[in-house]
This record gives C-alpha cells, sequence and structure tokens, in this order.
C-alpha cells in the first residue's frame, strides 16, 4: 500500500493564514501523519513556496491540494487533485484539470497524484460557494456520490467535506459501510479531541484545519485522539 492509504489524521494549513513558528513547530512535531498546504482562496505560487521551506524542516510528510494551477511546485510528498463531484460548473470538476494537464501532463509522476472525489455538504463553506455544490444532499444522495467514487471513477479518495462546521456522523458511518477500496476522508468542524474521535470511528482518515489557528491547544488533542495509543 502506498504511505498515503495508512493515514490517519491529517493537519491542512491553509498558506492563506498567518501561523508562528512556535505553532507550526507544535503541528509538525504533534505525530500527525502528514500535513495537507490547501485552501479555497488567496493560494498563491509565493505563499505555498513559503509555507513548503517552513514545513520541510520537520520530518512530516507533506502534501499540496492543487486548488489553483499557478500554485503547483515540486517539493511535495503528494499532490492531491480534488474533484467536486457535487458541483454545478464543470471547471471544477473536469475543466481545472483538463487545463493542468495540458501544461503538466507529460512530465508527471502519477505514483504522486491521488485524485479526491469531493462532496461539499456545508453550503456556507467558501468552497461551496465557490463550486457551487449543490449541498441539500439527503444520505442516499451522498451515498450514490460515494459508489460514483469508487465503482465509476475508481477513485482512490472519497472525501465528505463539511469545511467549517461539524458534519453528521451518521452520514459518514453510513458513508463507511459502502466503500471498499476507496478511502472515506472526514473533514470539518472538528474541534475537540471528542469530535475527531467520532469521526475517525467511522472515516479511514480525518482531517483537521481552521482549529489550529484559534485554538492550538484542542488542535493537538485531535491527533492523541486518532493516534493516542502510538503517541504514548
Ligand atoms: C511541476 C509539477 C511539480 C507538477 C506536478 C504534477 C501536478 C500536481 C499536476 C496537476 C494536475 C492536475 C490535474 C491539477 C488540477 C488543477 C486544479 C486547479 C483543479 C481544481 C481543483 C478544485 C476542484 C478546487 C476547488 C476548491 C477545493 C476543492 C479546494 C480544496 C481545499 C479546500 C476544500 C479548502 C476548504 O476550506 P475553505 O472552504 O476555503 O474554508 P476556509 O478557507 O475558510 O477554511
Ligand atoms: O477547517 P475545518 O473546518 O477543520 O475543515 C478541514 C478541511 O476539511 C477543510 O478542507
Ligand atoms: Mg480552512
Amino acid at each position: 500500500m502506498a504511505e498515503y492509504q495508512h493515514w490517519k489524521h491529517l493537519f491542512k494549513l491553509d498558506p492563506n493564514k498567518e501561523l508562528s513558528d512556535e505553532a507550526l513547530e507544535a503541528i509538525c512535531e504533534s505525530g500527525t501523519d502528514a500535513i495537507i498546504v490547501g485552501g479555497t482562496d488567496g493560494v498563491t505560487l509565493d505563499n505555498t513556496l513559503q509555507l513548503l521551506v517552513r514545513i520541510r524542516r520537520y520530518a512530516v510528510p507533506c502534501v499540496l491540494e492543487v486548488s489553483n494551477i499557478d500554485a503547483i511546485t515540486p517539493g511535495f510528498d503528494y499532490f492531491f487533485i480534488p474533484t467536486v463531484l457535487n458541483s454545478q460548473k464543470i471547471e471544477w470538476i473536469t475543466g481545472q484539470h483538463h487545463a493542468a494537464l495540458k501544461e503538466y501532463g507529460a512530465i508527471m509522476n502519477w505514483d504522486e497524484v491521488i485524485p479526491e472525489g469531493y462532496c461539499v455538504l456545508n453550503p456556507e463553506a467558501k468552497v461551496a460557494q465557490l463550486t457551487d455544490a449543490v449541498c441539500d444532499l439527503d444520505t442516499e444522495d451522498v451515498l450514490a456520490y460515494a459508489r460514483m467514487a469508487e465503482h465509476m471513477y475508481k477513485l482512490p479518495i472519497f472525501y465528505l467535506e463539511y469545511s467549517g462546521t461539524y458534519g453528521d456522523p451518521n452520514i459518514v458511518k453510513q458513508v463507511s459501510s459502502v466503500l471498499e477500496q476507496t478511502r472515506l476522508v472526514y473533514g470539518g468542524g472538528i474541534e475537540t479531541r471528542a469530535q475527531a474521535e467520532e469521526m475517525a470511528a467511522y472515516a479511514d482518515t480525518i482531517v483537521v484545519g481552521n482549529v489550529i489557528y484559534h485554538n492550538l491547544q484542542e488542535a493537538i488533542k485531535t491527533v492523541q485522539a486518532v493516534k493516542g495509543d502510538l503517541l504514548s
């Protein structure tokens, strides 16, 4: 199995947000499996490179989640490529991807490029608004996207994205029950150890983002919730 398929806990750092050196050290040395660098807006080549260089002082693996063709740079362990399955705009499903492959297709190392099927469920999130995602979905709708990701498109990752708000653990549980090969990644609103434990009971991988910027101590505890036995 590729390394990323073992990951249970990820921190997502936004290149468009400030983070002190002390906070970055705490995140990188927390025992998390990897750092994702990514965000919906304000991601540039400059702020991506600046964050990459700072993270590379530590041994933790580092992934670029591509949201902007102009910010792609070598130096990451993996490149996660979102496609928003419930977007109503072709550019966020295949359009930008097509443009990127025209530029980079011939020189890509496909072992490092990992497609993610996103299902965005918080209509207030910037990612929902940017991509014009249809978020008013019931459980059957979400399960259909999960099955589409695994069986039609053979995507290695299905990402249940509630960015900015804590999601419905029952939906995460039901999605986990229909996926076999495709990894289930959950992200959104995890702010406490208990929430991390709850979502990690069903998702293969949990992603913790915004709480890093307003409650670092609680953010660090989410690692212990998932990997406590390995850290002690
Ligand atoms: C030279 C070199 C190293 C080449 C490497 C090869 C390579 C990686 C080539 C690229 C191949 C490729 C197919 C690229 C795709 C290009 C692209 C721009 C695709 C579109 C991706 C997409 C659907 C973006 C939409 C936004 C999105 C899903 C972003 C992910 C991050 C996210 C969901 C953040 C959520 O936070 P947000 O809602 O913004 O909330 P806050 O910021 O408020 O926290
Ligand atoms: O920022 P939060 O709400 O923790 O969400 C994490 C991640 O899923 C965002 O893409
Ligand atoms: Mg964020």
